[in-house]
């Protein structure tokens, strides 16, 4: 390939809101489809969360920048977050009540599926391979495929010998290459979470090598970098980085002073950036994570 050739690449023509018009912003439209988003960040970061609001925002319309399909989760950590899972379900109904009126349960256009191994989820892709090619006779109409997470099928199966990491780069890209190939034939977009872990090298990510816009990722006063290393961030298509920082407020003016009354507000700043993306430049912004699910937050 030519770099002048990168220009001729089709962009993604469709895109899956996120439901908030400020995080679509960050991500020029939402999760682009034919594509693998990955959403990495500490553990309590927001990665479940977004991914199941895409599970909601997926089944809205095209004019209102959804897929209008159904959507796979594929869980490897235990149990099914059942609870918020039911909270979301009421949030979105009441914020669509004409298209997911009392007939219309928007449940039944979510399949779930736990793996408990990343063999057994390349064993699920491949099988779904027939299901996606006949959606009428499934009712299988998925245009988005989540995996929560990508990091937690590979902790416990592979040594840290080369051997091992031999086999589980070998299935990184047995099990990128199905997902692409899914994503490009049926148009179907594909997030997936991933965890970090410490970064303790000198200064350039784990490998030596810079991966994307940010030079270096910090989250919680610890510096990270995305678990899985470099053969993995080959894998992927793009790479959203979730952040989060304490913040006292208040200590800006200058507390404590004579006023001080001994209460501060503590609370989580939590930051989304794009860390490469082959069709967007760096951007940011603040997220809030509440009842009714992800927010931006206006600058
Ligand atoms: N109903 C709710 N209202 C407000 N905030 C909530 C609600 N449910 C969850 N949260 C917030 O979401 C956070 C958990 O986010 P989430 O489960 O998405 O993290 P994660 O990045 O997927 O973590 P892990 O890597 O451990 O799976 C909680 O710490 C809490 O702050």
């Amino acid at each position: 390939m030519r770099p002048e050739n990168l220009l001729l690449r089709p962009t993604p023509s469709q895109y899956c809101t996120l439901g908030c018009p400020i995080l679509d912003a960050v991500l020029g439209g939402g999760i682009p489809c034919n594509s693998i988003t990955e959403l990495v960040s500490e553990s309590g970061c927001g990665k479940t969360q977004l991914s199941l609001q895409l599970l909601f925002t997926a089944q809205l319309p095209r004019h209102l920048n959804g897929l209008a399909g159904s959507s796979l989760y594929l869980y490897s950590e235990f149990p099914f977050p059942n609870r918020r899972f039911n909270q979301l379900v009421e949030s979105f109904r009441s914020s669509h009540p004409i298209l997911f009126a009392s007939y219309r349960d928007p449940r039944d256009y979510i399949f779930t599926r736990d793996c408990q191994t990343a063999h057994d989820l390349l064993d699920v892709l491949l099988l779904l391979e027939s299901r996606l090619k006949n959606p009428k006779e499934t009712r299988l109409d998925i245009k988005l495929i989540v995996i929560d997470s990508i990091a937690a099928l590979f902790r416990s199966e592979f040594e840290n010998n080369a051997r091992d990491l031999r086999r589980r780069s070998s299935l990184f890209f047995k099990i990128s290459s199905v997902l692409k190939s899914h994503a490009n034939r049926f148009g179907i977009a594909i997030v997936l979470t991933n965890q970090v872990v410490d970064s303790i090298d000198n200064g350039e990510g784990a490998s030596g090598v810079r991966i994307g816009n940010l030079e270096r990722l910090y989250t919680s006063g610890r510096r990270v970098c995305p678990a899985l290393g470099l053969s993995w961030a080959n894998c992927i298509n793009s790479r959203l980085f979730l952040s989060m920082h304490e913040v006292i407020e208040g200590a800006e003016n200058g507390l404590p002073d004579a006023d001080y009354s001994g209460f501060v507000n503590r609370r989580k700043r939590r930051e989304l950036h794009v860390v490469f993306a082959p069709h967007l430049p760096y951007s940011s912004c603040e997220f809030v994570i509440r009842k009714e699910g992800v927010f931006g937050v206006e600058r």
